[in-house]
């Protein structure tokens, strides 16, 4: 196995026949030349890890977590519970949940903060929007971003960070060129340091993964629509295993 990681989300799909039916695809699996991880709704949490197994080499992570550990925060959960389910990693600041339900950088770092607590590894989300790069700011808005999800975390602390520019997220995405991943890749290794694991996320799929996963800097890939199938998610990470491997 390769130390390069290749995850999905699921985002908001999949209820629990699904979601058994994905994590039995990834139990058939034997020899990885990846690193894998897979990401399915709160909900389906459990079900995954019972379906993978205690031993399983496929890292399961949840898609996000409060930052407090308990109270009265209705709808919410917190990372104990997430951790309880199954996950051993932590999605934080996803540019969907930065805008649709006020992750701020403040709160991401809290997030952090809350999934280092409870030994889970950070998946900390970063990207800029369209008109950010258009202005010509994208490197210095990621750093930003980078710099205070990781305020107060000691460097030896490993942590991976998703580049997933905005833009390029979803069906009206479009993926980035290789160039510009490779410069934010850069920008994004001087502002966590050497800790720091640097996955490429947006548009990602069967036919464009080889170019991103050859980009310098970049140590994974983290996939969406075109990885929600798990034999989709599998031709990927062969395609990606035989060329780096
Ligand atoms: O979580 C994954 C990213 O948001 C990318 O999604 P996408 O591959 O569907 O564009």
């Amino acid at each position: 196995m390769t130390e390069f990681w290749v995850g999905t989300s699921w985002k908001m799909t999949k209820t629990l026949g699904p979601a058994r039916e994905f994590a039995r695809g990834l139990r058939a699996r034997r020899d990885w030349p990846v690193r894998p991880f897979v990401i399915p709704p709160a909900t389906a949490l459990a079900t995954v890890a019972a379906e993978l197994g205690p031993d399983s080499p496929v890292r399961l992570g949840a898609q996000n977590a409060h930052w407090e550990d308990a109270g009265a925060w209705t709808g919410e959960v917190s990372v104990p519970q997430v951790a309880d389910a199954g996950a051993t990693m932590l999605e934080i600041g996803h540019s969907e949940r930065r805008e649709h339900f006020a992750e701020t950088d403040e709160r991401v770092n809290l997030k952090v903060h809350a999934a280092l607590r409870h030994g889970l590894l950070p998946l900390i989300c970063v990207g800029e929007s369209a008109e950010v790069r258009r202005a010509g700011g994208a490197a210095e808005f990621v750093a930003d971003q980078v710099r205070m999800a990781l305020a107060g975390v000691p460097d030896a602390v490993p942590a991976l960070i998703a580049y997933e520019p905005i833009w390029a997220i979803g069906a009206a995405g479009r993926p980035a060129q290789p160039e510009a991943v490779a410069e934010i890749a850069a920008t994004v290794a001087a502002a966590a340091g050497a800790r720091a694991t640097v996955l490429y996320g947006g548009s990602v799929d069967l036919g464009n993964a080889v170019d991103l996963a050859l980009v310098p800097g970049i140590g994974g890939l983290f996939v969406g629509r075109a990885a929600w199938q798990v034999s989709d998610y599998l031709s990927i990470v062969d395609r990606v295993g035989e060329r780096l491997g």
